[in-house]
């Protein structure tokens, strides 16, 4: 048994306690094999990672995103979601070729890992290349590509439905199972309802989650009430697609019947604050969500609409915004921020992590807390929520393997995903013209 050590630091427990602690990992396994002040003695470690002076916490969840989108970091700014989308992103996007995405995620994988993300969930396109990044990178993944079937005929529109499902049988398991997948129509107003009905009921066969981008703007919320006199989530409930395996990224404008709707049938919500504030879509109401008893997450949502993957980032801006949306200083504490960033987002998705126990999944952060923003440090969980940058983590792990060792990339060339991504994104514009 291979075992890796990461000593003589301060660790974030489940219940968001602190406490002196080395954690000691069967890196072959993946697992966490025990936590406990001064036991790294005890074990006859194959690699330590030194933790002096930091905070070991669960590896950050990215719970929504479009990874890829680092590609389109500043394409297009200062427009809501429809103009953005419809003038911008996706002539954009409809230029995209496989080299693009594999670029622009490993991209997106190289800042997230930098920032102590071990794990993302992501809606795009040419999924395979986005599994080839999750391979040679190490994180984890929830994958699927996202299904738009307006504006098109009725041939082109059933193949995206079918490239989803497919999809989604082909490459759950992958990367030595850090790789699950997900059906994905990209929302409620861009995908028809026969294909909607149809492919939730064959997901459902093969046991395959869906997510979905749900409640986000009024623009998308007012037609579908309009239409059919029935709130959105109460239509997606309908055609089957709310279980307790499947997550909505948004959810800003919801009403409390479907916030009661979400609790009841265990949806997880992915919270994407950044891209709500960019695009003004509104404030979502995540301490009503949280104490209705809702699985809130946080994710990122893309590098355009945010413009940046740094999870920290994220986590602050829910608990501030929190705050103002529920115009309550108490609303969204610093370890319900925390923990959605974490475990809430780990259940919400349906990957292993975002706890740091025995026996869990061994993905992990590690915050130099040694920076003179961050002293002194009275609260480390205060810390993490309002004052870390994904700059100070110094260490990440996933899976029990070493993805950044001081601060140095060990899965990435990070100099040639840079560069790469960067000669893509300038041929990507000229293409897109
Ligand atoms: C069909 S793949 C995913 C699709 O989603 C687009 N997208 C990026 N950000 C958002 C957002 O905030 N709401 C809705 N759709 C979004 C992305 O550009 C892809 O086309
Ligand atoms: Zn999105």
């Amino acid at each position: 048994m291979n075992t890796l050590c990461l000593a003589g630091g301060r660790v974030l427990r489940p219940d968001c306690t602190v406490a002196a602690a080395d954690v000691v990992v069967d890196s072959d396994a993946g697992r966490v094999r025990a936590v406990g002040e001064g036991i790294a003695a005890d074990y006859d470690a194959d690699e330590t990672l030194d933790a002096e002076g930091c905070l070991v916490t669960p590896g950050l969840v990215n719970a929504h995103t479009h990874a890829a989108m680092t590609l389109l970091r500043g394409y297009a700014d200062d427009k809501p979601l429809d103009s953005w989308l419809r003038e911008d992103i996706w002539p954009a996007e409809a230029a995209l070729e496989p080299e693009d995405v594999r670029a622009g995620t490993e991209l997106g994988i190289l800042e997230m890992i930098r920032s102590g993300t071990t794990a993302f969930a992501d809606m795009y396109f040419e999924v395979p290349e986005v599994v080839a990044a999750v391979e040679r990178s190490g994180v984890r993944a929830r994958l699927g590509h996202g299904v738009v079937t307006v504006a098109k005929d009725d041939e082109d529109a059933a193949a995206d439905v079918e490239e989803s499902l497919a999809v989604a049988r082909e490459f759950d398991g992958a990367a030595d199972d850090r790789v699950r997948t997900a059906f994905m129509p990209h929302s409620l107003t861009t995908v028809g309802e026969a294909f909607l009905r149809e492919a939730t009921a064959e997901a459902r066969e093969d046991g395959i989650p869906l997510h979905f981008h749900a409640n986000e703007t009024t623009d998308e919320v007012d037609p579908i009430v309009e239409e059919r006199d029935q709130r959105p989530l109460a239509y997606a409930d309908e055609l089957g697609m709310l279980t307790d395996e499947d997550f909505v990224a948004h959810g800003v404008h919801v009403t409390d019947d479907e916030i009661a709707l979400l609790a009841e049938r265990g949806t997880g919500v992915i919270h994407c604050p950044a891209s709500n504030m960019k695009l003004a879509s509104g404030i979502a109401p995540v301490q009503r969500m949280l104490d209705a008893g809702v699985t809130v997450g946080v994710g990122t949502d893309g590098a355009a609409s945010n413009n940046d993957l740094d999870l920290f980032d994220e986590l602050r801006d829910a608990a501030m915004l929190g705050k103002l949306g529920a115009e309550d200083a108490a609303a969204v504490p610093a370890e319900a921020a925390v923990t959605a960033a974490t475990a809430g987002s780990a259940d919400a998705v349906g990957l292993p992590g975002g706890r740091i126990e025995e026996g869990a999944a061994a993905d992990f952060a590690v915050v130099d807390l040694d920076a003179p923003h961050l002293a002194p440090a009275h609260d480390e969980v205060s810390h993490l929520a309002y004052a870390v940058r994904g700059s100070d983590v110094r260490h990440t792990v996933c899976d029990g393997q070493v993805l950044m060792r001081d601060r140095e990339v060990l899965t990435l060339d990070e100099e040639r995903v840079v560069e790469t991504a960067r000669e893509r994104a300038a041929s990507l514009a000229e293409r897109a013209e």
